[in-house]
């Protein structure tokens, strides 16, 4: 599977969650007023601290950890905010 495939996977997971609000999903609590836009982006920044001191430090299944907490909490902005991964691939796209 290449990594393309597993971000849409998992986008298309969080969609679904964002869609039915399962009780049991920590995805779908962040789509509801418990937890919201707040929580996201308060994770997001805490995470990216994690990310520089993993760095730092020069532990790599860290870094990997963080850097996917990350990816994770990213894609659940952008459908939070009504966006998917195309907007970040045209984005990425033209800046090639
Ligand atoms: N990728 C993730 C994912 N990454 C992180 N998290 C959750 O985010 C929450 C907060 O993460 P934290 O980084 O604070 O937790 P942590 O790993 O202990 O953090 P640190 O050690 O970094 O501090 C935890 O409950 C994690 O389980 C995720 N929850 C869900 N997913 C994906 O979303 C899908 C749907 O999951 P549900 O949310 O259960 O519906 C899953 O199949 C996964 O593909």
């Amino acid at each position: 599977m290449t990594d393309a495939d597993v971000l849409d996977e998992v986008f298309e997971v969080i969609e679904a969650r964002k869609e039915t609000l399962p009780e049991d999903s920590y995805t779908a609590s962040l789509f509801t007023h418990e937890k919201g836009e707040n929580a996201v982006l308060e994770k997001l920044g805490e995470e990216m601290t994690e990310l520089v001191l993993a760095a730092k430090d020069d532990e790599h299944e860290e870094i990997a950890h963080e850097a996917a907490d990350i990816v994770y909490h990213m894609l659940v902005l952008l459908a939070m905010k009504d966006m998917d991964l195309e907007d970040l691939r045209s984005e990425l796209e033209d800046r090639r």
